[in-house]
């Protein structure tokens, strides 16, 4: 059972919108380190991000039959003692490693939190888009957050935010913020990414995030892009372009409404 939350407290967010996602883990995990710690200087006016953010499949390419290849051991379980330095899993060490040189929480992996994907992406719309990731993959069935310093923060991914229970749970949980990390497509993306984002935040009366890989047109799956956040007001605060990018956003007492 979840304790009450703090009031909100004023931060910066940043979401990376990671482009160049190959097939090579090591190259992807390699780029987003160095995305990481690019994000995490802040940029013009956006200070040096609290969280930042990484997108759905960062490490891999982003297709069922991609899945099994790229699959790594965690053994991470709620509660119990994890060193993350000494995980079997590639991209948790290297996510702990960043996370503790640039001194901010990491959503993508990092382990304080785990949320595996409830709802599995399967959507057959003819002449469009075909994808099952229940070929190879099996979904979460757990409601997951953390407790930061400014906030409590309600996980999901993707197609998790279709699904508006879920986000309403978190909410009532005491969750401020919902960040899911997605990757919409170019046939969902125009017509949904920005609605279900509005939609969620007004229901909830919360911060909405979602994290996008860049849109690469030679990859299998395109993904449609505009990483974004809204207000609980259901106001766009930001929201990226297609390509590789970083937005930051910050959190202040403007936004907070006790
Ligand atoms: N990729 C997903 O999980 C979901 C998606 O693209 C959509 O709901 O649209």
């Amino acid at each position: 059972m979840l304790t009450s939350a703090a009031p909100l407290r004023a931060f910066t967010l940043a979401l990376i919108q990671l482009g160049s996602i190959g097939s090579n883990k090591s190259d992807n995990l390699r780029h987003a380190q160095q995305m990481i710690l690019r994000a995490s200087h802040g940029q013009g006016s956006a200070k040096k991000p609290d969280l930042i953010v990484l997108p759905e499949c960062f490490n891999s390419p982003y297709g069922h039959t991609h899945f099994p290849k790229y699959a790594e051991v965690i053994g991470f379980t709620p509660g119990k003692p994890y060193d993350a330095s000494r995980s079997g899993s590639e991209t948790v060490r290297m996510l702990s490693s960043i996370a503790r040189q640039v001194q901010s929480w990491i959503i993508g992996g990092e382990l304080v939190a785990m949320h595996r994907k409830v709802h599995l992406f399967d959507i057959d719309i003819p002449g469009k888009i075909k994808f099952k990731e229940s070929e190879t993959l099996t979904g979460g069935t757990t409601l997951n957050s953390f407790d930061a310093e400014f906030g409590r923060i309600g996980l999901g991914i993707c197609y998790d935010i279709r699904f508006p229970e879920m986000a309403m749970i978190s909410a009532r949980q005491g969750c401020q913020v919902l960040i899911y990390p997605g990757a919409f497509n170019m046939t969902t993306g125009p017509l949904h990414w920005e609605l279900l984002q509005r939609s969620r935040a007004v229901d909830n009366h919360v911060f909405m995030a979602m994290c996008s890989p860049a849109r690469d047109l030679s990859a299998g799956y395109h993904a449609w892009g505009h990483s974004m956040v809204v207000d609980p007001m259901g106001r766009v605060l930001c929201e990226a372009a297609e390509g590789e990018e970083i937005i930051y956003v910050d959190i202040g007492k403007e936004y907070i409404y006790e």
